[in-house]
């Protein structure tokens, strides 16, 4: 069934769908009376006064507006451990180079809401400025209820089994290998086909992604904007005595109770829209003659800053692809960043890696913390023989949320069983391999370049 759904495409197209011909307005947003009895509402998802190249938002025409709901509540218990602003009070700050091992999954029944859980993040959702880094550890499809998060846009990258995302405009099928954007605003309610799922969510507040500019690149590459897939209207005329509206607000979760199915939008149009976008359709480029390009040229999509080149949060993946740079150390180099790096891996083994780093762990290197191949990686580089051969690397696919600002990190992330506290280990047996008038000091402190030579 997931398989047979239709989308519409284009990245930041203004698009428009009808689940019954005739129930879009023609000509008008808000006519005295809409098609087949209808409510209009908009969705805004910038300011109204936004210039008109970045301005978003989304007309619905649905049996009853959003509004018919009682009020909210608080939910008891809630998610602790969902965090919008990043401070002393909640987290942590700390330089360490940290990774964690995959999240096990557990037997208790755990929907996508419950079993999302913040790991770090900066700014506040308040401020409209900052993002949050997510996972998901969940087992059960989302019952009689909705999700709606009023702090920021998620972009979901699933790592372990299929979501089936029922949306406003319709319904969304993503499996690992895709990833799926939800934008602030939308109420979404996700179901999980496969039972034990697990994945990243990267959480930005007071903007939107972007595909990023190609430069020089030109008109075409990296991911093409008709790739992008957006859902076709699908509605529900549905009561239900106790449908839960979930809000996030702040980081906190409300409820309000409603008696019908939020999915009520029998046609809408705009350019507000959930999508989804298939990570085997990136077009990647690379250096075709020698040394190792920034991992930049493998931007899928920007959320910027008001700075130019300085990124919110920009999502990079490290797909297949050929390597074919001669005399060149082919894995990324030692480096340390003003800019912070949080890195999941969805399959497969990462370049820079060799072992400790797996499929649906993390690891996240802040602001100016170093890092790079670990000493198996760069020991097995170097004493390749085929270095200048090219070489398909396959099986695999790594992500990087990168950001300008620099992350907290929640209480349970450091006290986690699954944090790998021999991290650093895998750098420590890097040696030196300099080998020009080595200098040695014995045990009763002469330098060897002190003892006369014979
Ligand atoms: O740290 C990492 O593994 C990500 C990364 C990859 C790369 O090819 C160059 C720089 C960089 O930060
Ligand atoms: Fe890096």
């Amino acid at each position: 069934m997931a398989e047979e759904l239709e989308y519409l495409s284009g990245f930041g197209a203004h698009l428009s769908s009808e689940a019954i011909p005739g129930a879009l307005p023609r000509h008008q947003n808000n006519p005295l009376l809409c098609p087949l009895g209808l409510y209009a509402e908009q969705l805004s998802g910038t300011s109204f006064t936004s210039p008109r190249h970045l301005n978003q938002c989304s007309w619905f025409y649905r049996i009853k507006p959003s509004v018919t709901h009682e009020p909210f509540y608080p939910c008891i218990p809630g998610n602790k451990c969902l965090i919008s602003e990043f401070n002393q009070h909640t987290t942590s700050a700390t330089p360490t180079q940290l990774r964690w091992r995959p999240a096990e999954f557990s037997e208790i029944p755990t929907d996508f809401i419950d079993g999302l859980y913040t790991v770090c993040g900066a700014g506040s959702s308040f401020l409209r400025h900052g993002y949050a880094i997510h996972m998901y550890v969940a087992n059960k499809s989302m019952e009689g209820r909705a999700f709606c998060n009023a702090d920021g846009d998620f972009l979901i990258v699933p790592q372990h089994g299929k979501l089936f995302i029922t949306t406003e405009c319709g319904k969304l099928y993503a499996q690992p290998g895709e990833i799926v954007v939800i934008p602030q605003g939308f109420r979404f309610s996700i179901d999980l086909p496969d039972g034990d799922s697990r994945g990243y969510v990267a959480e930005i507040f007071g903007t939107h992604f972007r595909l990023p500019d190609l430069g020089p690149i030109g008109a075409n590459g990296l991911a093409a904007p008709r790739d992008f897939l957006v859902p076709k209207a699908w509605y529900e005329d549905a009561s239900y005595p106790n449908y839960t509206i979930v809000q996030k607000f702040g980081g906190e979760l409300f409820m309000a109770k409603q008696d019908f199915s939020p999915f009520n939008v029998v046609a809408w149009h705009g350019n507000y829209v959930p999508y989804k976008y298939d990570l085997s359709k990136f077009c990647p480029f690379n250096t075709v003659l020698f040394d190792h390009a920034d991992p930049s040229i493998n931007t899928v999509l920007t959320a910027p800053t008001y700075k130019p080149g300085v990124a919110l949060l920009d999502f990079v993946i490290f797909p297949p692809r050929w390597l074919v740079a001669e005399n060149t150390f082919r894995p990324p180099y030692y480096h340390r960043n003003c800019m912070t790096e949080f890195m999941g891996l969805i399959h497969g083994v990462y370049e820079a890696k060799q072992d400790g780093f797996l499929p649906g762990g993390a690891s996240l290197h802040s602001c100016m913390t170093p890092h790079g191949p670990d000493t198996k990686t760069f020991e097995a580089t170097i004493s390749r023989n085929e270095v200048n051969e090219p070489f398909r690397i396959e099986g695999t696919l790594a992500f990087m949320f990168e950001s300008s600002l620099i992350p907290r990190v929640c209480q349970w992330a450091l006290e986690s069983p699954g944090l790998d506290k021999d991290y650093y280990q895998c750098w420590i047996g890097l040696k030196s391999h300099f080998s020009h008038n080595k200098e040695s000091v014995d045990e009763n402190g002469t330098k060897s370049s002190d003892i006369p030579q014979s």
